[in-house]
């Protein structure tokens, strides 16, 4: 990247999130960071701490989480400095892009530091095709029930984090309709319940699902965006490439088979890993199911599968797991490490609250007693893992879907689709953030009881989203071999 070649009209809005905003020009992204809009007059920090905090997510990432994900998931990018005009011409141009709700902040136009990644819905292609690659972003949130004995909540352990929340969200006014997936479903690596999973995702997407073709983004919540379209036109963008199949009327695909195999497809590529010996997740699916799903565990016709172990779900669900103590019991111990940092506040540099993000820190989380000895090390461990733990709560999974070579392709659209499978949004969770932790917990819990798990009335629109109640339950999986 060349500073003084850079042209803001190259560049063009690409998506945010809460803490970044992201432009992509061909195959490379640029993220920046955002402020809360208050601050927008004065820079809330100097170049050099806007520089750390983009380095810290590039060790972070590189250091820690691909240790834990898998190296062949992870693209760490690297920090770059950027002109000052370019970063503001850029602001005023992405402006008017940017969905209403998420202008509660503002990008950062003052550092001029930017984290540069490849960009992963427009892949680089070996061999150029008529059908453009199909990218599809899914946020899975949490995907297990805490067990630890300091949950003081029975219900905790039987609904979960997700679907909980959803009730708050509903009851708060982030999103009109709640959304029905559950991500015990698809961490279960049970394909039926995988595919349930997907389907409501597509269904209710919040920030929990995007679709993008030729590196555009064609499907994502309502609120999200304007240009996000209904079933119907999405079904259409995804017809060329999932016409195969028995599922057909006078040769016509359905489209309820080009919905299956778009699903199916998925779930494979969820499963699958980068090749070699497969560990098997020995958890099952036994102790993983949430009382709030609609998926009726009695439909499950091939018994209990797990999550291959080099599959992305499971580095991500092991990742998770790391939170064993759940932030109740993760809370006295925060308080240890706030109290001994502030009896001696040189101890934050040793003991690497805000990183370095190095080996030295991965080894304080890995080599953690599993007892608690008093000591303020078993806590700063505890904490380290708590926080990988939430950023692993918080990733994306990217999986871009390639139509094979040209040649092979025909009006029946693409012969095959190779897939890759990347995650995102790596980014440390602050050390400070854990008292806010504690206290959405017991929002969310207290909000769920007082409802008895009931959503508000007129939450659920009558045909809930796109499907039928029929089809809802409608959990019988067309599998084509691929
Ligand atoms: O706490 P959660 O589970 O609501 O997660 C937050 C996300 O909300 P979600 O429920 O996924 O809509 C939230 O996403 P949205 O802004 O709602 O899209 C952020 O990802 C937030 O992370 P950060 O503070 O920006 O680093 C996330 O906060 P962290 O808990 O990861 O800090
Ligand atoms: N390398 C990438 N390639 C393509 N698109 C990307 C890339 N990184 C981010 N994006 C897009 O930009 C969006 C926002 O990025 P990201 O999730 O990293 O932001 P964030 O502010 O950290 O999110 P959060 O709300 O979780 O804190 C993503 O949802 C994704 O659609």
């Amino acid at each position: 990247m060349e500073p003084d070649k850079m042209d803001e009209n190259e560049w063009k809005y690409h998506g945010e999130g809460n803490k970044s905003l992201v432009v992509s020009h061909l195959s490379r992204v640029l993220r920046l960071l955002k402020y809360p809009a208050e601050d927008s007059e004065n820079p809330p920090q100097t170049v050099e701490q806007a520089f750390r905090q983009i380095q810290n997510i590039v060790d972070f990432s590189s250091n820690v989480m691909s240790s834990l994900l898998g190296e062949k998931f992870i693209h760490s990018g690297e920090v770059v400095k950027l002109p000052l005009e370019f970063v503001r011409q850029l602001s005023i141009k992405v402006q008017h892009q940017r969905p209403a709700w998420r202008c509660d902040k503002v990008m950062d136009i003052y550092s001029g530091c930017a984290l540069c990644l490849p960009n992963l819905t427009s892949p680089i292609l070996h061999q150029p095709t008529h059908t453009p690659p199909l990218c599809i972003e899914i946020k899975p949130k949490c995907g297990f029930l805490p067990s630890s004995k300091h949950v003081s909540k029975d219900i905790k352990t039987k609904v979960c984090r997700f679907c909980m929340h959803q009730h708050y969200k509903v009851a708060n006014g982030k999103w009109k309709r709640p959304s029905l997936y559950c991500p015990l479903d698809l961490f279960s690596g049970n394909r039926q319940r995988m595919h349930f999973a997907i389907r409501h995702l597509i269904e209710e997407p919040q920030n929990n699902f995007k679709i993008f073709k030729g590196g555009q983004c064609i499907y994502s919540s309502k609120e999200v965006s304007d240009d996000s379209m209904d079933l119907n036109s999405l079904l259409h963008h995804l017809r060329p490439y999932f016409l195969y199949g028995n599922n057909r009327i006078n040769s016509h695909v359905t489209s309820k088979a080009v919905l299956n195999n778009f699903i199916q497809v998925l779930v494979n590529a969820l499963l699958s890993g980068g090749g070699g010996e497969v560990e098997t997740d020995t958890r099952g699916e036994g102790r993983s199911f949430c009382d709030a799903s609609l998926f009726n565990k009695e439909r499950i016709s091939n018994g209990s599968q797990g999550l291959p172990g080099d599959s992305v779900l499971f580095r991500i669900l092991q990742t998770q797991m790391l939170d064993t103590l759940d932030i109740e019991g993760l809370y006295p111990l925060y308080r240890r490490v706030e109290q001994h940092l502030q009896d001696f506040p040189k101890e934050r540099t040793r003991l690497q609250m805000e990183g370095p993000y190095n080996e030295a820190f991965l080894e304080k989380l890995q080599k953690c007693p599993t007892e608690d000895d008093g000591s303020v090390e078993y806590a700063v461990a505890k904490v380290h893992q708590y926080r990988v733990a939430m950023t692993a709560k918080d990733c994306s999974i990217m999986v871009a879907l390639v139509p094979s070579g040209e040649e092979e392709e025909d009006e029946e659209g693409p012969a095959a689709l190779s897939y890759s499978v990347s995650i995102l949004d790596l980014d440390p969770k602050p050390f400070d953030s854990i008292p806010s932790q504690l206290r959405l917990d017991q929002k969310i819990v207290s909000c769920y009881l007082k409802t008895g798990g009931a959503l508000p009335k007129g939450s659920l629109s009558p045909h809930s989203g796109n499907f039928t109640a029929a089809e809802r339950e409608d959990c019988t999986l067309l599998f084509h071999p691929m």
